[in-house]
């Protein structure tokens, strides 16, 4: 289990990150997600023990990971851009990988070159953007990583190249129970691997859940009356939104299902539909509520 107690980190007067308590289950997929400069990299170069945190506590299995190379050789980070040796080939960095982590398969190494079809003698600095990443991938997958740790992981790549990262990551968490933190603004990817959602503003994290209770937990609702919407149809709801068009009243509703229905019901709406929230509109509309503006924000 990946945990962090009461976690903060500053630079330079800056707080990016601000007493966070955090676990996240082995066999997991967890999404990080969260508005620009909310805290996302910092704290997953905390995770990864890149950086030593000012006070709290990050462990893995209960053991601290900020300079501790037993925990390191388990996890593999790769970061928005991926950094390689100046002028190596896939090749040689394959070696460099092979040399600090004892997991390290030659076999898996030549069986992912072989698939991604990409030449291991070139050298990565003359890569695309998008092969660059691909190295990254093949390198990390290639560690047998019990942690995967991915800042911005699809950035640059083809919807081909996507489909196959998903589908090793799947897989590996499937046979291996490995574990993976991932912080993206493509909501739409994160909701289609991820099973656990971290939101973090400002540096504090806002909440995290299980991606099907986040889901269960806020809804949208479309009703119409015949004339107009009883005063007290929405009394005790737990409102995040609402907005009319023309005679249908838009509403974005905290709480369970059967209870948001039941009340609803009772105000005897001509039209009634209550519908699931991607986590892209969750997203918007958690942050709404704490303040960060949803205004002109169409859903
Ligand atoms: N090395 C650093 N030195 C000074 N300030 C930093 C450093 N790294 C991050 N920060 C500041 O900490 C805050 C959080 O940055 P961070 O990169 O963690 O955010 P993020 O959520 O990953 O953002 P984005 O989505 O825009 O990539 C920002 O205000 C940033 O300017």
């Amino acid at each position: 289990m990946i945990e962090m107690k009461n976690v903060s980190k500053t630079f330079d007067r800056y707080q990016a990150v601000e007493n966070v308590n955090l676990s996240i289950e082995k066999g997991s997929i967890y999404g990080l997600i969260g508005s620009n400069g909310a805290g996302k990299t910092t704290l997953l170069k905390l995770l990864a023990g890149i950086y030593r945190q000012d006070r709290g506590e990050v462990s893995i299995n209960e053991q601290a990971v900020y300079e501790n190379l037993d925990q390191k050789q388990k996890l593999f980070f790769i970061p928005d851009q991926p950094y390689f040796l100046p002028h190596y080939t896939i090749k040689q960095m394959a070696q460099f990988y092979k040399s600090i982590y004892p997991s390290w398969s030659d076999e898996r190494f030549q069986k992912l070159a072989k698939w991604f079809d990409i030449d291991l003698k070139k050298r990565i600095h003359t890569f695309s953007k998008g092969w660059q990443r691909q190295a990254a991938f093949i390198l990390a997958f290639s560690t047998l990583p019990q942690i995967l740790i991915l800042d911005e992981p699809m950035d640059g790549l083809d919807p081909v190249v996507r489909k196959k990262v998903k589908n090793l990551m799947i897989q590996d968490v499937a046979d291996r129970e490995m574990t993976i933190l991932i912080s993206s603004h493509n909501l739409r990817e994160i909701e289609d691997i991820c099973d656990h959602i971290g939101i973090i503003h400002r540096g504090s994290l806002l909440l995290e859940k299980e991606l099907d209770d986040l889901k269960s937990d806020i809804h949208k609702i479309q009703v119409a009356y015949k004339e107009g919407m009883p005063e007290d149809s929405l009394e005790g709801l737990y409102m995040l939104h609402r907005e009319k068009r023309g005679s249908v009243f838009i509403c974005i509703v905290r709480g369970k299902e059967e209870k948001i229905a039941e009340q609803i019901r009772k105000t005897k709406p001509v039209i009634f539909d209550l519908l699931p929230l991607t986590l892209e509109e969750i997203f918007i509309y958690e942050m709404g509520d704490i303040g960060y503006a949803i205004k002109n924000v169409i859903v």
